[in-house]
């Protein structure tokens, strides 16, 4: 695990931008995000979270009484203005990524982390809850299936990506903090 200088050197080189996690629904972005703030000593921010703040309503239920449009605009300003309150760790929602302005804003104001994940890694982790309008829509697998070939060229411009897998959650925190310490060019002996 990286030392506290390294960790610092991070902290330096990232500036007021955040570290920005993207990838499909069950792929970690809120656990593994949650773990990456405590351990770079930043603050954490997930977005689903703001927008159902800002909303004054669940996600299900923007989705249910507003539908799928509404809820991608709200999200879209709510990113907006999130990564202009850096740095944090910020966990973006699961279709945050796919808006072509919300991915040039993360491109400015952040550094973006894909959780690559495989199917059937998704489909178990998923299944835990139910709280994901997307998947209401049909079966879960082939719903999750289809938004991968959709979203998988897409997630792939993120700057960083690691495979999500069922790992201690620590192991996936310790790799992304290796590949930001590679991104952002922190120098060899801090690294070590
Ligand atoms: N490395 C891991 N090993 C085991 N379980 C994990 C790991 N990472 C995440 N999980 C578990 O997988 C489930 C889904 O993770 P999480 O809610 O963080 O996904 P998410 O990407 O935020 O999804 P959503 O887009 O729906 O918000 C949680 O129960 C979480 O604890
Ligand atoms: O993948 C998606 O499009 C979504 C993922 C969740 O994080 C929520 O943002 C919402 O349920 C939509
Ligand atoms: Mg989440």
């Amino acid at each position: 695990m990286p030392d506290a200088q390294s960790l610092q050197a991070i902290r330096t080189a990232l500036g007021q931008r955040s570290v920005v996690l993207v990838g499909l629904m069950g792929c970690g972005k809120s656990a593994i995000g949650r773990r990456l703030a405590y351990k770079l000593v930043l603050p954490f921010v997930d977005a689903d979270e703001e927008i159902e703040k800002a909303a004054g309503k669940s996600i299900e239920d923007i989705f249910a009484e507003h539908g799928e449009p509404y809820f991608r605009e709200g999200e879209r300003k709510v990113l907006a203005r999130l990564l202009r309150s850096g740095p944090q760790v910020l966990a973006t929602g699961g279709g945050a990524f796919m808006n072509d302005e919300t991915r040039a804003a993360i491109a400015e104001f952040g550094v973006s982390v894909w959780l690559k994940a495989e199917l059937a890694l998704l489909v178990r982790r998923v299944g835990k809850r139910g709280n994901r309008p997307l998947l209401k829509a049909g079966d879960p697998e082939a719903v999750l299936q289809s938004l991968m070939d959709k979203r998988y060229p897409v997630y792939a411009e993120a700057d960083i990506t690691v495979e999500s897998r069922d790992v201690p959650h620590d192991v996936i925190v310790g790799e992304i903090v290796e590949s930001l310490s590679r991104a952002l060019a922190v120098p060899s002996e801090v690294a070590r």
